[in-house]
């Protein structure tokens, strides 16, 4: 399994989300959108930072299951790549979620632009979280356990794949095989400051274990040299 690198746009700034994405793309490396961004600059914005190309929405949706599923259907115009839902919702909103994209698919053929439908992922357990972190929520398994009981909800509630720390990838393969997609962040390059990150491990270390994609943000886009910096990483992964 060859593993793609997913790189963190972490801006609310419109010029400099362009002009990170254009210079990371041609490396082969696909952008990531989240919450800072899209709350700066909403639906157009992403449009107008991704270009048609492909591209993760990271919305991290977790609502009741008739609002998680309007949401979807207010992104899929957008023509993600992937989207997140947290799985720990519970199954009825991982379900509203895959419903509404399955109508949406029922409905009206491919969208425009050549894309694929997306790919419906469920964030498991956060990697800023550890054991003790986890455990001040209330959930007293460590979070390996956790992340294995989400994952079984999520993937029968019909998520294509999962969102987990790289310390989980091992036993998510183990268990469910080759299918789902495993998205990982929490990497950090060997000798790179974890920041708020808990559960991390190197690129080599994730693509081993099997990810499908790793996500890495800071590592690259604080660096000197984003380029240089991408390049590493997909070196990386290329000799893994
Ligand atoms: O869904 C995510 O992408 C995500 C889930 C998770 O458990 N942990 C996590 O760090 N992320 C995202 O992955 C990126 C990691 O960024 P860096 O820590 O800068 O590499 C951020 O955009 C986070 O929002």
């Amino acid at each position: 399994m060859t593993t793609g690198l997913i790189v963190a746009i972490d801006t609310p700034e419109l010029p400099q989300a362009q002009a990170m994405i254009g210079r990371l793309r041609g490396l082969g490396a696909m952008p990531k959108l989240g919450l800072e961004f899209f709350l700066a600059h909403g639906p157009a914005g992403v449009a107008a930072a991704v270009q048609g190309e492909p591209f993760f929405l990271d919305l991290k949706l977790h609502d009741i299951p008739n609002t998680v599923a309007g949401a979807v259907r207010s992104i899929l115009p957008l023509s993600p790549t992937l989207l997140t839902v947290h799985a720990a919702g519970g199954a009825a909103l991982v379900a509203a979620a895959r419903g509404a994209i399955d109508s949406a698919i029922a409905e009206g053929g491919l969208p425009a632009g050549g894309h694929a439908w997306p790919r419906l992922l469920a964030v498991t357990v956060l990697t800023s979280l550890d054991g003790a972190a986890l455990a001040a929520t209330g959930v007293a398994d460590q979070p390996e356990a956790q992340v294995r009981r989400l994952a079984g909800l999520a993937l029968g509630a019909g998520a294509d794949g999962l969102v987990c720390s790289p310390h989980e990838v091992a036993m998510l393969r183990e268990a469910y095989g080759a299918d789902p997609v495993l998205v990982v962040p929490g990497i950090r390059p060997a000798g790179a400051a974890p920041g708020d990150q808990a559960r991390v491990m190197t690129p080599r270390e994730a693509a081993r274990a099997g990810a499908s994609w790793i996500v890495v943000g800071r590592p690259i886009t604080t660096a000197a040299d984003p380029e240089a910096a991408t390049q590493a990483i997909l070196d990386e992964l290329a000799a893994a």
